[in-house]
């Protein structure tokens, strides 16, 4: 069963020194952090500032990774995370000519094929996915004839089907109107209560931070927090997290442009920006 762990299980995901390459680019540059496990953590920033590329990192699907980059205590990519690990794509990755339980049924016989007692282990899985996504009432409708927001759901089911203890959720509420944003969220926070699994969620939707138990605030390629909502706002005497990272891009741009002698933190400077654990490196 999921998160069955022993108290000495690190983060669910931790990096040091990340950096990653693509093409001519460092598109992440020394990161360090942690994921906590049971919660959802954001992982927020302007579009091309490296989310994607930092969730591919993670679910191991990215090349040119350097640093150090565990996930549930292995290294990121080891072929031991393939079922623990679930990962929703930007784009809905489903058949739009099966029905939302052909597409299921297909995931699942890919993760747990076999026939006999597995087949019917498969069919359980397929049945209380359908549940957790809301879409019971939608099993048997083509996948091309539902609406934005239940094709997500789909998509979603398909990473839910190997009760993963980490799931990595790449931008899952990007275009879909705020009644579908409300609900899907409601949907996450069910799934990290009820599974006590660990959600990694990006957004550049700044509204969304504030239903994250942790954020991880990006720009270019760099961590510029890793704290609560509360503390964030506070930290920055702020009050929205719009308004913390907005604060937060200042401040990293004053100390860019500042000559090497004054590039130290300052004692009216309203806020570190992360745990003294995780101090972030200077980058070059
Ligand atoms: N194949 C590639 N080769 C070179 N650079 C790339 C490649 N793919 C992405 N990049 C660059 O890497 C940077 C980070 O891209 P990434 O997709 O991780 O950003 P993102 O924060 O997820 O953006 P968005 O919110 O728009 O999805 C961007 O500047 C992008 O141009």
């Amino acid at each position: 069963m999921m998160n069955k762990r022993s108290p000495a299980a690190g983060p669910a995901v931790l990096a040091q020194a990340l950096t990653v390459v693509r093409g001519p680019r460092t598109v992440l540059r020394g990161l360090d952090f942690t994921v906590p496990r049971g919660q959802i953590t954001g992982l927020l920033g302007p579009s091309g500032c490296g989310k994607s590329t930092l969730m591919r990192a993670i679910v191991g699907t990215q090349a040119k990774v350097t640093g150090t980059l565990k996930v549930l205590d292995h290294p990121a990519g080891a072929p031991v995370l393939r079922p623990r690990v679930g990962y929703v794509t930007q784009s809905p990755s489903v058949y739009d000519d099966l029905t939302v339980r052909q597409n299921l049924d297909y995931f699942a016989a890919v993760l747990d094929p076999g026939r006999g007692a597995v087949a019917d282990r498969r069919r359980e899985h397929v049945t209380r996915v359908l549940d957790d996504v809301a879409l019971t009432s939608h099993a048997d409708s083509l996948a091309g004839n539902l609406s934005g927001g239940q094709r997500s759901r789909v998509s979603l089911g398909v990473a839910l089907l190997g009760a993963p203890e980490l799931l990595v959720l790449d931008e899952p509420t990007v275009g879909l109107d705020p009644v579908l944003r409300r609900d899907l969220w409601q949907l996450f926070h069910a799934i990290a209560a009820d599974r006590a699994a660990t959600i990694l969620v990006s957004s550049h939707v700044m509204d969304e931070a504030e239903r994250c138990h942790r954020l991880l605030l990006m720009r270019d390629g760099e961590l510029l927090a890793d704290d609560t909502p509360d503390a964030l706002r506070t930290r920055t005497r702020s009050d929205t997290v719009e308004e913390a990272f907005l604060h937060l891009v200042d401040e990293a741009d004053a100390r860019h442009a500042a000559p090497p002698s004054s590039n130290r933190p300052s004692s009216n400077r309203p806020m570190s920006t992360r745990p003294s654990s995780t101090t972030p490196r200077s980058t070059p």
